[in-house]
């Protein structure tokens, strides 16, 4: 097995020949903030050109959550400026993962709400741990805010149309038993069985050779990548317009507020 140390907040090595974990490790919650976002670019980036490299397992250090998705701080009380370069990054995630050419599995070790739903969604297979205190699905309207076109895709193109009506305008979180019944994931195993089964799942994977996959791959999901390449400038701007209006702060501090009481 080769190590290989990234920056601060996450950590990446290789288990399986060929294949990278990626190990999101950014207290308490691995909300995606700028520079977690950035590390995880910038290890994918490495990885997808690295050619011992095949597959990636994503998955989290942190106990009882895979990711809480995007970091509300990067887009409450922030500039316009600031919100346009958050944006960009997270437009870069989803762009980067879900065009991969590796094989990339979701080994989902906890709860994945909204923008970590988005992140499981973007790759090839989600195994989800059967803990039902654990929940995912993309909750954007529960906040007050809007999932762009972008996530709505993924959703629509893992769970089909229907269900992604229902589950994008109630913001609904799915329990692991939901989940899997709809599509979201495609495989529940006990906690601490879900990295061995992606690591198994993996192999299933890599039995396939990589350009008749990369290119199946590429076939299904262009059209959908190449609707966000095309508008990557009005998304930004639609989103920085959007997020800083007075009444989507106020719900975003309204929220903020409700998960520090929940808390105490
Ligand atoms: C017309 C419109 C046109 C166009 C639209 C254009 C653009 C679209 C606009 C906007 C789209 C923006 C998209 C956003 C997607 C997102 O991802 S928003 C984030 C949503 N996330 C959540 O709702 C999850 C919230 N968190 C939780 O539910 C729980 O924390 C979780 C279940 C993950 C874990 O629970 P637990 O282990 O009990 O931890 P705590 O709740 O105690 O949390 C620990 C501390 O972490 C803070 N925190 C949690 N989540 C976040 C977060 N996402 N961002 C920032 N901070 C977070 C929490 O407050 C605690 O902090 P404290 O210790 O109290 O200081």
């Amino acid at each position: 097995a080769t190590k290989m140390a990234l920056r601060a907040g996450l950590r990446s090595k290789r288990g399986l020949t060929g294949v990278a974990v990626m190990r999101m490790q950014s207290p308490p919650v691995n909300s995606l903030n700028l520079e977690l976002l950035t590390d995880i670019c910038i290890a994918l980036e490495k990885l997808e050109m690295d050619k011992s490299c095949r597959g990636l397992i994503i998955t989290s250090n942190q106990p009882k959550v895979f990711s809480a998705g995007l970091d509300i701080l990067e887009m409450y009380g922030k500039s316009p400026e600031h919100c346009g370069e958050f944006w960009k990054a997270v437009q870069e995630m989803w762009l980067k993962f879900y065009g991969s050419n590796l094989v990339t599995i979701a080994a989902i070790n906890g709860s994945s709400p909204a923008g970590g739903c988005l992140m499981a969604m973007t790759c090839d297979y989600r195994i989800m741990a059967d803990n039902p205190r654990y929940s995912i699905g993309l909750n954007e309207t529960q906040l007050g805010i809007v999932a762009p076109f972008w996530f709505k895709d993924t959703l629509m193109n893992t769970v089909g149309h229907r269900t992604t009506e229902m589950a994008l305008e109630l913001g609904l979180l799915y329990s692991p038993a939901e989940a899997l019944k709809i599509g979201m994931v495609d495989q529940l195993v006990p906690e601490d069985q879900v990295l061995t089964t992606a690591t198994e799942a993996m192999t299933k994977w890599l039995a396939i050779p990589d350009h008749a996959r990369q290119i199946t791959k590429s076939m299904i999901r262009k059209p959908t990548i190449d609707k966000l390449m095309s508008n990557r400038e009005d998304d930004v701007k639609n989103f920085v317009k959007f997020i800083s209006k007075d009444s989507i702060q106020k719900s975003l501090g309204v929220y903020l507020e409700m998960l520090k009481k929940r808390k105490a």
